[in-house]
């Protein structure tokens, strides 16, 4: 469960009391989640859902947020807007961290997606990115290949104790990975963390894409490959299914368009993001408070698909 905040009941409805909602009627942490504190908060009015932002998230980017979600929202993709109290003020502070009580959205995450789902989330983001295509804001990837040796650096003293030789596993692949990373593929706002899990669903219709607090402008096919590396691969990254990472990039055709220089940089675009995924997740691992609330996600899960990466082409 991810709540590193603890929000009173009485500081809940003097925040919501700012915003035209309703009175506070119950709220409860959300299980799931690792970057920020997350409640789904029932009001006399409806239901809403409120993140208090934590360790990765600056405040100072929340506004880049708000704007790419407007955005979205305004193009008819499905997103969960940051809504605005009676001032107009959006991001607030609250238990001192920055927050945003946020629109609820219906649907479900996925824990084994089929080839149509698969299918749907692809075309999804295809429409997601025709959405920014000429958006007038940017943020830099703070975890793209430029930042993943000091990533790496922070936590490699101790990625033995995760996995005997993990250390060395990672350095020989980040050297090779940031060697060969493109540098003139097509650039766009991306998601950049478009897992299952932050994908709602009903059926086969994607019903919300959220969790935007990767969102950066970065290679747009580096969205695709982050999107097969999460989808295509069972949780724990032993198993592979070819039809759901198949699917997942038509969909995206189906919509949109990879060029044959992108389609080809895929391998080693999905690579890299399995090192960016490993290497985060350890750094979790070693480092997330005894007692947060938080399942910690297993960097190993991304270790085996890495190896599954550098085996062979899955894009072929
Ligand atoms: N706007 C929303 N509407 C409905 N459910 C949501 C919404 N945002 C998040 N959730 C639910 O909360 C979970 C955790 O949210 P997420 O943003 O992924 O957390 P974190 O940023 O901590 O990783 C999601 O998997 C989803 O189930
Ligand atoms: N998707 C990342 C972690 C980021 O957490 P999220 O819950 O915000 O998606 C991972 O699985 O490592």
């Amino acid at each position: 469960m991810a709540v590193y905040t603890h929000v009173s009941a009485e500081s809940l409805a003097a925040f919501l009391s700012r915003y035209d909602v309703g009175a506070l009627v119950s709220a409860k942490g959300i299980a799931e989640g690792v970057e920020n504190s997350n409640y789904m908060v029932d009001t006399t009015q409806g239901r809403y859902f409120l993140t208090l932002y934590e360790k990765r998230v600056a405040s100072a980017d929340l506004p880049f947020f708000q704007a790419l979600l407007d955005r979205l929202a305004a193009a008819g993709c499905p997103v969960p807007r940051m809504l605005p109290d009676r001032t107009a003020t959006t991001i607030q502070t609250l238990a001192d961290r920055p927050a945003c009580l946020i629109e609820f959205l219906p649907g479900v995450s996925l824990s084994h997606p089929t080839p149509a789902q698969a299918h749907a989330v692809g075309a999804a983001m295809a429409d997601m990115h025709a959405a920014v295509a000429d958006a007038p804001f940017a943020r830099p990837n703070t975890l793209g290949p430029a930042d993943w040796q000091a990533l790496f650096a922070s936590c490699a003293d101790q990625l033995d104790t995760i996995e005997p030789g993990l250390r060395t596993r990672v350095d020989r692949s980040l050297t090779d990975i940031v060697a060969r990373w493109p540098s003139d593929l097509p650039r766009s706002i991306i998601h950049a963390d478009l897992f299952p899990d932050n994908v709602l669903m009903l059926d086969d219709s994607v019903t919300g894409l959220i969790d935007f607090y990767f969102a950066c402008t970065d290679i747009r096919a580096y969205d695709v490959a982050v999107m097969h590396t999460s989808w295509a691969f069972d949780a724990t990254g032993r198993r592979y299914d070819d039809a759901v990472g198949a699917a997942a990039v038509a969909g995206y055709c189906a919509r949109g368009r990879l060029s044959d220089a992108e389609r080809g940089a895929l391998p080693v675009l999905a690579r890299g993001a399995c090192l960016r995924f490993l290497l985060t997740r350890a750094y979790d691992w070693i480092h997330t408070p005894a007692d947060a609330l938080v399942t910690r996600k297993d960097p190993l899960a991304y270790r085996r698909r890495l190896d599954a990466y550098e085996e062979r082409n899955l894009f072929a």
